[in-house]
């Protein structure tokens, strides 16, 4: 028998996800804002159902991914740990804030939930991770994007997105200011940052360039096991610039590792 998951949101990624879903997982129901209840449910005609609030769901999904962004995080998250249910997140950003992510991981504990945090637009956490176990003296994280991916975002205030000609640096700062003041961009940020030496501690430069087309992401890393520079390229949703198609794919695997007995 298929499993059954709970999407939160239907967006973009959302929906990649959904087209994407790995044989023997089902998309069963789906958390979105009342606004956009009526237009997700003429989109799904059916498919799956369409909820508002976590405790409108009668069964217990196998799987809830997040696919809605820092606000459905910091909305559903604690309900959907407190009944004890796997949360995979794409929204890491909520993190930056303390507060939240101190309910969310109460929740996880008191409900026996678990947040699995995704690695998203980006590659090389499982080796962060790794590495944080020896020390890490330094981690570092670049973004560059097309203006149109940064349209829409606070970028706007600090740079001419229809003017600019050439790249340019228009915010350096640290993980959690930059997951705050660009949620919709900078969930990479925090999870470099959850991933290696916090949001204080993690270096954060975002940059435009009108001569890309692709969403760029550099991790530096330095510590007790060497160092590692990463540089993935990758290529936007067309639905949204803003996101990349490989944050969509990753959710797509924590879709499969939840039906398969070995996973990586
Ligand atoms: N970790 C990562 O690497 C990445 C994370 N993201 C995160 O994923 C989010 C979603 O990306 P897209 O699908 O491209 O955005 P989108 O704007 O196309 O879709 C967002 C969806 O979430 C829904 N939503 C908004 N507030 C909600 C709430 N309180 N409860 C339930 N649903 C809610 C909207 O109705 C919409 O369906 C981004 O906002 C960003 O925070 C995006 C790209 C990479
Ligand atoms: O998808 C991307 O390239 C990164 C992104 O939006 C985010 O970190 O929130």
């Amino acid at each position: 028998m298929s499993k059954r998951l709970l999407m939160i949101g239907y967006g973009a990624m959302g929906s990649e996800v959904h087209r994407l879903l790995p044989d023997g997982m089902t998309l069963g129901w789906v958390v979105v804002p009342e606004a956009f209840a009526v237009e997700v449910r003429d989109r799904l005609a059916g498919r799956a159902e369409v909820l508002t609030a976590i405790d409108q769901c009668a069964e217990a999904p196998d799987l809830v991914v997040e696919c809605a962004g820092q606000p459905g995080l910091a909305e559903h998250g604690e309900a959907v740990l407190r009944r004890g249910w796997t949360l995979a997140v794409v929204a890491t950003g909520a993190l930056a804030d303390e507060a939240l992510y101190a309910r969310l991981t109460t929740a996880a504990r008191e409900g026996n939930g678990r947040m699995q945090l995704l690695s998203g637009a980006v590659a090389g956490m499982d080796g962060l991770t790794a590495a944080r176990e020896g020390g890490l003296d330094e981690v570092t994280y670049e973004a560059c994007k097309a203006p149109r991916s940064w349209k829409g975002s606070h970028a706007e205030q600090l740079v001419d997105l229809d003017a600019v000609a050439e790249r340019t640096v228009f915010f350096e700062g640290d993980a959690g200011e930059a997951a705050r003041l660009f949620p919709a961009n900078s969930n990479v940020a925090a999870t470099i940052a959850l991933a290696g030496v916090g949001m204080r501690d993690t270096r954060v430069r975002l940059t435009v360039d009108p001569s890309t087309t692709r969403n760029t992401h550099r991790i530096h890393a330095r510590g007790r096991f060497g160092e590692f520079d990463i540089e993935l390229n990758g290529y936007p949703l067309e639905s949204n610039p803003k996101t990349s198609t490989l944050a969509a794919l990753s959710v797509v695997r924590a879709c499969r590792q939840a039906l398969e007995p070995v996973s990586f």
